[in-house]
């Protein structure tokens, strides 16, 4: 494979039950005395991973075969987080937001409960609790900031509000964001559960993301943003298929959490990566990200990714270091943090003086038009509208 050139990336879709180690899978079952379908690390292996496309659904059962082992078990739900630090820094990323389900991993507080587990006492506030200590004891040892994003779940309106209150509780303390993960093909207008979380969101200020055009239609991210208020897209190829849709969404500079790889094991794109959605969104220079979704079940890490897109779809460095500060602008950081992590970025690509000077000469320009939210990621927009001759970032505000 041809070597990926870039030192620091930004990660923002990647699910944390979809990232777990299968040797952790395998010793915490051991240790609770819980039986896997396979004995042995090689034979989880086998069963967990993916090797050849196929559908959303098949990809979705690969987590009966093993979340009943780390669910209910307040050292696996910690260990979990904690190595999740770990492997990301070992890939090389500066900043990652992990999105997980609480009601997956509790054995308290939920209905019905998750995996047949047997009655405990971890409620969904108690795994936040849990995996935001994991992901602090990480981001200390390892240096990789870690932000949650939690997940509710397509089939399970009744945990939405839920979910959102989890959102507002945590919202100074590692949890950026909600999201709705699962199967596409229940649409939530007919689900009104999903519909009042996020219009609670929207009204407390919580940002959003959907899963919306993975194997959905473009109707779903659609419905996505104007019903749910998505402030970015959760994959989102088959918005292709809506053009006046697309191009909406690319002035709108709607950012899309593409995750290449995952999406050809999911059938949710051709497998030939040369039919690839995304080389259009490349063409067009809309605002993306890279991202691994689940790398357990994939086999992969954020390189396989990158590597990918390099050799069939004709990435270049320059595409890179675009395609991560695009996701640092979008990122659910707040403003300050945001400036902060753009300023590591552009030091890492050797692209500081050029941004110094450019937010130099334009801040003026800025404070004299009132551009929203100038003080705080000024920097960060004025670089995306002068140097790279995208709009600017949407969670960074438009200029009038
Ligand atoms: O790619 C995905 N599409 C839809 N749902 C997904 C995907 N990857 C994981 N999930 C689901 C299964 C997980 O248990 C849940 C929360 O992380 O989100």
């Amino acid at each position: 494979m041809i070597p990926v050139l870039l030192s620091l990336q930004i990660e923002l879709h990647v699910h944390l039950d979809g990232a777990i180690r299968i040797k952790t899978i395998v010793e915490v079952a051991k240790r609770r005395g819980i039986t896997l379908p396979v004995n042995g690390e090689d034979e989880m292996r086998d069963l967990v991973i993916m090797h050849e496309p196929a559908t959303l659904t098949e990809f979705l059962g690969k987590f009966n075969h093993y979340m009943h082992a780390i669910a209910g078990d307040r050292e696996a739900i910690k260990r979990i987080a904690y190595e999740f630090v770990q492997t990301k820094a070992e890939e090389g990323v500066l900043y990652v937001e992990a999105r997980y389900s609480p009601h997956l991993l509790a054995n308290k507080g939920v209905d019905p409960l998750p995996w047949d587990q047997k009655p405990g006492d971890i409620t969904p506030d108690d795994v936040v609790d849990l995996v935001n200590q994991g992901f602090k004891e990480g981001e200390k040892a390892f240096k990789t900031k870690v932000r949650s994003i939690l997940c509710c779940l397509r089939h399970k309106p009744n945990w939405s509000m839920d979910v959102v209150e989890l959102c507002k509780k945590y919202r100074k303390d590692g949890v950026v964001a909600i999201d709705l993960a699962g199967d596409e093909s229940m649409n939530c207008e007919s689900y009104p559960g999903h519909k009042r979380a996020f219009e609670e969101a929207v009204r407390s200020e919580v940002h959003r993301t959907v899963h919306a055009g993975e194997v959905g239609s473009a109707n779903v991210v659609k419905e996505a943003v104007e019903v749910l208020k998505a402030e970015r897209i959760g994959h989102g190829y088959h918005t292709l298929e809506d053009q006046t849709l697309y191009k909406r969404l690319l002035q709108q500079n709607m950012h899309f959490e593409m995750c290449p790889v995952s999406s050809r094991l999911t059938g949710a794109s051709d497998p030939d990566f040369t039919k690839h959605p995304l080389i259009t969104f490349k063409k067009d220079k809309a605002n993306y990200s890279l991202n691994t979704d689940d790398p357990t079940i994939f086999n992969s890490t954020l390189n396989s990714d990158y590597q990918v897109v390099q050799k069939y779809m004709d990435f270049t460095e320059e595409e890179f270091k675009r395609l991560n500060i695009n996701a640092a602008k979008s990122c659910f950081l707040p403003a300050k943090e945001k400036e902060e992590l753009l300023e590591q970025l552009y030091e890492a690509y050797g692209m500081m003086e050029k941004y110094q000077n450019t937010c130099a000469s334009v801040r003026p320009l800025l404070e004299k038009t009132n551009f929203p939210h100038s003080a705080g990621i000024c920097k960060g927009s004025v670089f995306s509208i002068s140097l790279l001759g995208t709009q600017q970032h949407a969670m960074g505000g438009r200029p009038p």
